[in-house]
């Protein structure tokens, strides 16, 4: 089993949507799934490094930015070396705004540069998921569970 964190900032339930959608496209018999809204407290830096691998969600605020809670969490993220974890993104934003979905291409440079292997591929919603949005949902966890699948074997076998 490889252990996977999803963790999320939602302030109007959007993206725990789509992470509740995540969830369900991970095969249950291969990750043990802990799901998390990062809300406002304080995160132990070495809860991240229990993890095969993060799914990261976030919604955007203010123009293209990252919402406090998730504004937080970099903090505690900047303290920790993810080299072997893998981390895929996805986050609800609206298209009525002219940097849409801004703050998962911020994470997804956030969790490079702590040296996490991030899946090319993210996710970003308008609003709420629709039929349409399952697709890239699924590609999502598909990708994020073959890859997490494999460093964990890798890391096992003593490569890294
Ligand atoms: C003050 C404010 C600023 C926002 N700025 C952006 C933005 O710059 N880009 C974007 O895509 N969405 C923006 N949004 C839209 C939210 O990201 C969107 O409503 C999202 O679905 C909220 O997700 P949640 O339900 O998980 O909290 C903004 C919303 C508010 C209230």
């Amino acid at each position: 089993m490889i252990q996977v964190l999803i963790l999320y900032a939602s302030s109007t339930g959007n993206t725990e949507e789509i992470a509740d959608l995540i969830e369900k496209y991970l095969d249950p018999t291969v990750c043990e799934t802990t799901m998390e809204n990062i809300e406002m407290g304080d995160m132990d830096p070495q809860r991240l490094l229990q993890y095969d691998g993060i799914l990261f969600g976030t919604y955007t605020y203010d123009d293209g930015d990252l919402p406090f809670e998730t504004d937080i969490f970099c903090d505690t993220l900047r303290t920790v070396d993810l080299t072997g974890k893998v981390v895929g993104v996805f986050g609800s934003g609206d298209t009525a705004y002219d940097e849409f979905c801004a703050a998962v291409d911020l994470m997804k440079a956030e969790f490079k540069q702590q040296n996490a292997r991030v899946i090319q591929h993210s996710v970003k919603v308008d609003l709420s998921p629709d039929e349409e949005d399952l697709q890239s949902i699924k590609k999502l966890a598909e990708e994020f569970q073959d890859l997490t699948t494999n460093s964990a074997a890798t890391r096992k076998a003593g490569i890294f």
